[in-house]
């Protein structure tokens, strides 16, 4: 992954995120966030949509022939079972975070193939943390993980577990880490902590090597893990379900994923064993 950052592709995705960011931040600033509730019951602000209106643009014009499908922008199943290529984004992941003004939101753009998540960028605004992953090669770009912050670049790589396990867990949904599999964990692992973050930097953490596991039981949707997957598969992790099989995108009506986990290799097979004895 070494120069990605020269990659005009590369560069085209990074400008719509960081376009995407600005307007984000820009309605971070306000006092009105413009929240409204959608029909399924969870909140929508001015800043899901008008991200969502920077990256479909900024998408459109890069890959034309490449459909997209947003949080904000939800395509029939009928129609989108079509594509075998499409772009899965969710413009602002952690909208509870950012309603708390906890700065744990950020902006999600994945690259489907056949069901694959093939390519992932997630951007943080609030820390101008960047993440890309790409896991089979488009465009000329290389297969790999990195990590950008303003003008610095790193390749990322999961970490082998060392403790204290660092588990992280949602702040705003569904239950801390189940306790037996604490203490399973405890079996191999002394010390074991969780560690509460919105939205996808969870998996991007556990990606860079500095948190080790993060499970999640409650409903999530297809977008909110598309463009982690790519990154953690990328850096040498999974995102996976109960018995480790990757998740698979835009095969089904439902939009809805079932329960996952990610950690490095050496984690899961630990966490596949607790879920078959759960
Ligand atoms: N009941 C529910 N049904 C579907 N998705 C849900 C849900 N509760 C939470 N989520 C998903 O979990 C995401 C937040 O995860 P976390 O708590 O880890 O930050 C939300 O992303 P959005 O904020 O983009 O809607 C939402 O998609
Ligand atoms: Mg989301």
């Amino acid at each position: 992954m070494k120069d990605v950052n020269t990659h005009p592709t590369f560069q085209a995705l990074q400008k719509i995120i960081h376009d995407a960011a600005d307007v984000i931040m820009d309605i971070y600033q306000r006092s009105d966030l413009g929240i409204e509730q959608k029909s399924d019951d969870s909140p929508v602000t001015a800043a899901d949509l008008a991200a969502h209106n920077v990256i479909l643009a900024g998408l459109q014009s890069l890959t034309p022939d490449i459909p997209v499908l947003s949080e904000e922008g939800v395509v029939a199943f009928e129609e989108r079972s079509q594509w075998p290529m499409l772009w899965v984004v969710d413009p602002l992941d952690g909208t509870k975070e950012f309603i708390k003004r906890n700065g744990e939101f950020s902006i999600n753009i994945a690259l489907v193939e056949d069901g694959e998540p093939i390519l992932g960028m997630v951007y943080l605004p609030t820390t101008t943390e960047g993440y890309f992953g790409v896991t089979r090669p488009w465009r000329g770009l290389p297969v790999g993980a990195v990590k950008w912050q303003g003008d610095e670049y790193e390749s990322i790589n999961v970490r082998e577990p060392r403790e204290p396990i660092i588990a992280m867990t949602s702040r705003s949904h569904g239950p801390a880490l189940p306790k037996d599999l604490k203490a399973t964990l405890k079996l191999t692992y002394e010390q074991v902590r969780e560690l509460p973050k919105g939205s996808s930097i969870k998996g991007c953490r556990i990606a860079e090597g500095i948190a080790d596991l993060h499970l999640r039981r409650g409903p999530t949707s297809e977008w909110d893990t598309a463009a982690q997957q790519a990154i953690i598969e990328a850096a040498g992790g999974m995102l996976v379900t109960p018995t480790g099989k990757p998740f698979r995108y835009n095969q089904r009506e439902t939009l809805l994923n079932g329960h996952f986990f990610v950690s490095g290799p050496e984690i899961a097979p630990t966490v596949i064993d607790w879920y078959k004895k759960d």
